[in-house]
């Protein structure tokens, strides 16, 4: 089942266009990335898809159901992480927690246990009696989240939520994300760091101005700005390597030697990590390391968009 799909979405605020003619597919059980630079439209989407906000054209469907029509069920359904944090400061974390899993419905033994595992799952059982005006920005921030799971819902999204807090929480929340995920949960996930949609996300949405420029795996996404791949092959004496007998190898367009690191850069398409490495074997030349230089998400933005994802 597709659990998000948009279709030539446009959104307009006044004369900004949030979204430009936005598609976007979410299959069940993805760990979905938004990633874009501030006022890409993320927010915009994601607001869409939750229906807190109408649009001007276009179709959305959450659940395979019509968002205009159906969406009490698709609410029902969803678990929000805002942006800004929304929880009271002066109620404790378990009674946040039971406030919003209330809202959604579940009473009596359901209620508490789905609020006790909630915070269990954030890592604040400890601190369910305090209140959150002591807390942190990630113990806040984690709260959030327990907010937002305790109904164990579908799909959840969470825009930006490691923004300016500390690596630990943030960890915490990377891994928190990908439990929910294994528990069963479809993600979405906001963000402007590329090395976090990178680490967890399974499919990328690249947004710019409203539009989503670039969508695919990670891989796909990488693959687009180059057609070659670099790999760097350490070894402990380089005497009997020559050049030009690696450049022979199929698909190999260049090799660099320095000190006893080889760059070996190959096209893309041309399968030949089996050739290089009988090349080193035939020699009796020990392999001490190898690794694989890969683009990552912040070239591609930068190729499409000649700008950096973080102002
Ligand atoms: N309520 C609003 N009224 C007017 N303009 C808005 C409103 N909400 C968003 N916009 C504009 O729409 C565009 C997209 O904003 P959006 O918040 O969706 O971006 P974003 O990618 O989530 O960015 P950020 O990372 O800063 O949250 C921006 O130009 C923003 O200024």
């Amino acid at each position: 089942m597709k659990i998000v799909k948009m279709k030539e979405v446009i959104k307009r605020f006044g004369d900004v266009i949030a979204l430009d003619n936005v598609n976007l597919e979410i299959e069940e059980g993805e760990i979905y990335g938004l990633l874009g630079p501030n006022g890409a439209g993320k927010t915009t989407a994601i607001s869409i898809i939750c229906g807190l906000i109408s649009f001007d054209r276009g179709e959305v469907y959450v659940f395979d159901k019509d968002i205009r029509k159906d969406a009490e069920f698709i609410k029902k359904n969803i678990g929000i992480v805002p942006q800004d944090v929304a929880i009271y400061g002066d109620l404790t974390a378990y009674e946040n927690v039971k406030f919003f899993a209330s809202l959604y419905g579940l009473r009596g033994k359901e209620l508490k246990e789905s609020v006790e595992m909630a915070l269990e799952f954030v890592g604040l059982s400890d601190k369910a009696k305090e209140v959150p005006n002591k807390f942190s920005g990630g113990m806040k921030r984690r709260l959030n989240i327990a907010c937002a799971i305790a109904h164990r819902p579908k799909l959840i999204i969470m825009d930006e939520p490691t923004v300016g807090i500390d690596p630990q929480s943030r960890n915490h929340i990377l891994e928190s994300v990908k439990k929910l995920n294994e528990m069963g949960s479809t993600i979405i996930y906001t963000s402007h760091y590329m090395e976090e949609v990178e680490a967890i996300c399974t499919r990328i949405s690249i947004m710019d101005h409203g539009k989503v420029i670039a969508e695919g795996t990670k891989e796909e996404l990488t693959s687009m700005v180059t057609d070659v791949n670099t790999v760097y092959i350490e070894i402990g004496s380089i005497d009997g390597i020559k050049e030009e007998e690696l450049k022979g190898i199929k698909g190999v367009k260049a090799v660099e030697i320095r000190d006893s690191t080889i760059k070996i850069t190959s096209l893309k398409d041309v399968s030949n990590f089996d050739d290089i490495i009988h090349y080193f074997i035939s020699k009796n030349i020990p392999i001490r390391n190898l690794r694989n230089e890969i683009p990552d998400l912040e070239t591609v933005f930068l190729t499409l968009t000649g700008r950096k994802l973080r102002d």
